[in-house]
């Protein structure tokens, strides 16, 4: 289908937002009058400029202000819309989109209304444009997409039609099954955005929180299936006014809207099943998702492998092997593997976690997918001698590898570790896999990066949390496959507003392990440093659950930390901050489905080292538990 987005979704001037718009493969653009105003460009050079990138003006927007007013009002409404026809003209766009008043000066007045907007179309009509009429959320009188189709049907104009915009719709709760009454040929417009739920002031939750579809709690691709049942072949046109994407390089920002619109569209043709089939004509339906079915390795760069290869070795990881041509070293327990890197140029920064392997059933199906959606595929060979591996870059850069560990039917990437074998079995711990991968996103990548989860990986996105840390608030964002057996907290970086207040762009990585409190004793008897607890935190943990006495002493002699869900318990620890990197080591008794996320605070304040005084130097590091 033709694919739009509104140029208000965007940030930088009109030339910059229609080069973004451009580059990422619109077919049209929804020009925003301010955009306009505010340009160099004359209406003839963004005509032509759209026409040299590809993009139709699909839409010039808003008219506002416009319906159900006293006759003196009424002229002068018209004579700025034989203006803005006159602009139209010149931009070579043919439809007008009015959005339904919210001026004192209207009446409550549907017949009133009606008459003034045929008016309206036949003056556009004499100038080859076409009237769009959308039901704004906070409207004074018409709030509500089939108060405006009413008053469509009743001005009864060809050139006169409703838009639909599934913001309006959606944030007011109101079933968009009655779509289905309107004949397509009076929708004359599709806009499209979601939101997160936010008990809020719509017009404020409208004008700074809407996103990409897929990036919000509204079900879009359920509206657009409506919308299409009607017969509409319009454009699907994003409108999404957003703080962040305001700011946020334009370029990136069309990607992720393009991203988006595949995926809204393969998730409507979905939603019109078999029985539909004649109508799915034209939505875009690319390779289906390969959802992974574990993690294959957990990748560090690293200055130096020393001190990470004895937090390793105290965990009970062996190193079973080199890499034949590069420095990296690969430790293994159960099924949880580690790759030490030495050689990138990241390890510089002290440990990064740098790359995760996924274990894909089928690697090239799962690169194709994320190719679909726009996500850049690294280069498949990395040296002379490696097995082939496909690789994608995710949104903040962490490579991405689809890996099939050792099959009959795949080259494995372990047959590249040929130096100094040691068998896995060797491993002495109760580490058995890699539980879950966090990672921290710059803050104006959040919403794409669940995105990139969400419709590249097929994993399913869980509630945002905010999470209080003693220099500011978390955003943190699980995604996951349905059996949990890949899991990726997204966190937001921020950095601290003030003087001494640190960057926290920290990763980590945490494993699973089959004794939790066995894992903390052999980490305490090797004397490594784990993240220190403060004994608050028992007192509130003993005031909030009884556990019995002997399990709350175990917890806290031990510094373990302890959830429960309806499903079950979590048991964790944290090691001390290495770099950008810690590890976490968890256990999940019974099907506990969080990530402790209701003792993160506990965690983040213990993390921060506290200011050293200036005469000492150095800062005081944690001290182990
Ligand atoms: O926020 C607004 O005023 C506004 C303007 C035009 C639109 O299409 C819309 O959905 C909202
Ligand atoms: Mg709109």
């Amino acid at each position: 289908m033709r694919r739009s987005i509104a140029t208000v979704s965007l940030s930088g001037s009109l030339a910059e937002k229609l080069t973004a718009i451009g580059g990422a493969g619109f077919d049209g653009v929804e020009i925003f009058e301010n955009d306009l105003v505010s340009s160099a460009m004359s209406p003839e050079e963004v005509r032509s400029r759209a026409a040299d990138l590809g993009l139709g003006i699909d839409l010039f927007q808003p008219f506002r202000d416009f319906e159900a007013v006293p006759p003196a009002l009424l002229a002068r409404n018209l004579r700025r819309a034989e203006h803005k026809f006159a602009v139209m003209e010149r931009l070579g766009a043919t439809r007008l989109l009015v959005c339904s008043t919210v001026s004192p000066e209207s009446v409550d007045d549907d017949a009133l209304a009606a008459e003034q907007l045929r008016l309206l179309a036949e003056r556009a009509a004499a100038h080859g444009v076409r009237i769009a009429y959308e039901a704004l959320a906070w409207g004074r009188h018409v709030n509500d997409y089939l108060h405006a189709w009413r008053i469509v049907r009743m001005a009864d104009h060809p050139d006169l039609g409703v838009c639909l915009d599934s913001f309006h719709i959606l944030s007011r709760d109101v079933d968009p099954y009655a779509i289905e009454t309107i004949p397509a040929e009076k929708i004359f417009f599709l806009q499209l955005a979601d939101a997160p739920a936010l008990p809020m002031d719509v017009l404020y939750w409208s004008r700074h929180y809407r996103c990409f579809p897929g990036q919000g709690d509204f079900d879009v691709a359920g509206l657009v299936a409506h919308v299409l049942r009607t017969g509409y072949r319009g454009p699907l046109s994003l409108e999404v006014f957003n703080d962040i994407f305001r700011q946020a390089a334009s370029t990136r920002t069309a990607l992720d809207a393009m991203r988006s619109l595949i995926s809204l569209e393969e998730a409507a043709a979905g939603r019109l099943g078999e029985t539909a089939a004649p109508v799915r004509t034209g939505l875009s339906v690319p390779p289906p998702p390969v959802v992974p079915t574990g993690f294959a390795f957990a990748e560090l760069a690293a200055p130096a492998t020393g001190p990470l290869g004895e937090l390793l070795t105290a965990l009970g990881f062996v190193r079973t092997g080199v890499h034949s041509g590069k420095p990296v070293e690969l430790w293994e327990q159960g099924s949880a593997r580690v790759l030490l890197n030495t050689g990138s140029a990241e390890s510089e920064d002290g440990p990064v976690l740098g790359a995760i392997g996924l274990e894909s059933p089928d690697p090239a199906a799962s690169v194709k997918r994320a190719e679909a959606l726009l996500s850049p595929v690294l280069p498949r060979l990395r040296g002379p001698r490696d097995a082939p591996l496909d690789a994608v870059a995710a949104p903040d850069g962490t490579e991405l590898f689809f890996c099939r560990t050792a099959q009959p039917d795949h080259p494995s990437w372990t047959d590249d570790f040929t130096g100094s074998r040691r068998d896995p079995g060797e491993a002495a711990g109760e580490i058995t896999h890699i539980d879950h991968v966090a990672l921290t996103q710059p803050w104006h990548h959040f919403d794409e990066a669940s995105l990139f989860y969400r419709s590249v990986l097929g994993l399913r996105p869980h509630d945002s949390l905010e999470l209080p840390d003693p220099y500011g608030l978390l955003r943190s964002r699980a995604v996951s496959t349905e059996d949990g057996r890949v899991r990726v907290a997204l966190n937001v970086a921020y950095v601290g507003a003030h003087d001494g207040a640190p960057d926290m762009a920290w990763q980590h990585v945490a494993l699973a392990s089959e004794d939790i409190v066995a894992t903390a004793r052999r980490l305490r008897a090797a004397g490594t440093a784990r993240l220190a607890i403060p004994a608050n935190y028992y007192d509130d943990l003993e005031a909030r659950y009884d556990l019995g006495e002997e399990r709350h002493r175990l917890l806290r002699e031990l510094g373990l930390l302890y959830d429960r869900d309806e499903h079950g318990e979590f048991l964790h620890f944290y090691t001390v901050t290495s770099g950008r990197v810690f590890f976490e080591v968890v256990q999940r008794l019974g099907g506990y489905r969080g990530y402790g996320a209701v003792n993160a605070p506990i965690r983040l304040a213990a993390q921060h080292v506290p200011p050293a005084p200036r005469s000492a130097g150095r800062p005081e590091r944690p001290r182990p538990a």
